[in-house]
């Protein structure tokens, strides 16, 4: 790349790691540390990532099996640090979001849900998520959400953090929320309404509906339906087929693509398209737009 080049990708990455900085702010103004501190007294389960350099593509997965992959307090604290990572893994091209052991994710961990049950805790472990999740969408990295088993209540606030949701044939997403007396409160309503449209978002949130796989795929909330069974082993190997068509090519176009999209989805006419015009400073002239030019492509 470019002197200019490299020059004009930091002032894009700095934009997108200051947009992520005043989401970290947002709301109250608050530090998150007093939340912090209660979340790690709820500890139990993992969430680990594994980076898989050669294809680009990093597995995180949420790892509590025997409370059907639920978030503890702590596996809350270990996704954003997870996140972390993933927002400086300039090599990467995607991540593929998924729960251990034949199942995606059963929300919040029941026991940390009552020990932080007043208004104030509730409303602090509310904002972290959201700052994490929406940090998470905003990945310079294509994202896939790949629903094993059920993705209920916060699990399935998750998969809506990813751009992309995958379901193997028994899959469910299904937010409970309205039967425990809630409504979604780690950002997956705003994001619902944005996939679905708010007809449909009513619908699912009014009705607690389970939405399976052909459902899904009608309404727009499922992407792709994949022909195994959650727990067979292959589903893995099935997304990542899936997602093959749309990582192929170099990193630095891929999070280009990815950060004209966020932009688009996010920002205000203008200063969507300023980004977009920074964004395109850091691939035109840059070592794949001269590769392509050279070959002289015909696009039939
Ligand atoms: C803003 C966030 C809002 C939220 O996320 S609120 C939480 C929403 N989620 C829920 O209410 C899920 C409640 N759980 C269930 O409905 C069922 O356990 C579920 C997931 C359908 C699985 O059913 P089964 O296959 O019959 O298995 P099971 O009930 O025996 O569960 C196995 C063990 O997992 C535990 N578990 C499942 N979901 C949990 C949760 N969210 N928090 C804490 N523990 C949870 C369950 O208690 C059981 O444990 P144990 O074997 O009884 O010790």
């Amino acid at each position: 790349m470019s002197v200019c080049g490299a020059a004009r990708c930091r002032g894009a990455v700095r934009r997108i790691l200051q947009q992520n900085r005043a989401v970290c702010s947002h709301t109250s103004g608050s530090t998150p540390e007093g939340i912090r501190e209660k979340l790690q007294a709820f500890p139990g389960g993992s969430v680990e990532l594994q980076k898989q350099r050669d294809s680009g593509v990093a597995l995180l997965t949420v790892n509590n099996p025997a409370r059907m992959n639920a978030f503890s307090g702590s596996m809350m604290l270990e996704l954003e640090q997870r996140v972390r990572e993933l927002e400086t893994w300039t090599e990467g091209k995607a991540v593929i979001v998924q729960g251990a052991a034949g199942t995606f994710c059963s929300g919040s961990d029941l026991n940390a849900v009552r020990a932080l049950a007043n208004p104030h805790d509730g409303m602090k472990m509310c904002e972290f998520m959201q700052n994490t999740l929406t940090r998470l969408l905003r990945l310079p990295l294509i994202s896939v959400a790949l629903v094993e088993g059920r993705a209920l209540g916060g699990g399935a606030e998750l998969t809506t953090a990813c751009d992309f949701r995958l379901m193997t044939s028994d899959g469910v997403i299904q937010f409970v929320h309205k039967h425990m007396g809630l409504v979604p409160g780690w950002g997956g309503a705003a994001r619902l309404v944005r996939i679905v449209g708010s007809q449909n978002a009513l619908k699912l949130l009014s009705g607690a509906k389970k939405v399976d796989p052909d459902t899904g795929k009608q309404m727009g909330l499922v992407d792709e339906v994949l022909h195994c069974s959650s727990g067979e082993g292959n589903a893995l190997s099935h997304a990542e087929r899936w997602l093959g068509q749309f990582i192929q090519g170099p990193a630095p176009v891929i999070q280009a693509a990815k950060r004209v999209v966020v932009s688009g989805r996010e920002l205000p006419l203008d200063e969507a398209l300023q980004t977009e015009r920074s964004v395109f400073g850091t691939v035109w002239g840059g070592p794949a737009n001269l590769e392509a030019l050279a070959l002289k492509p015909k696009h039939k």
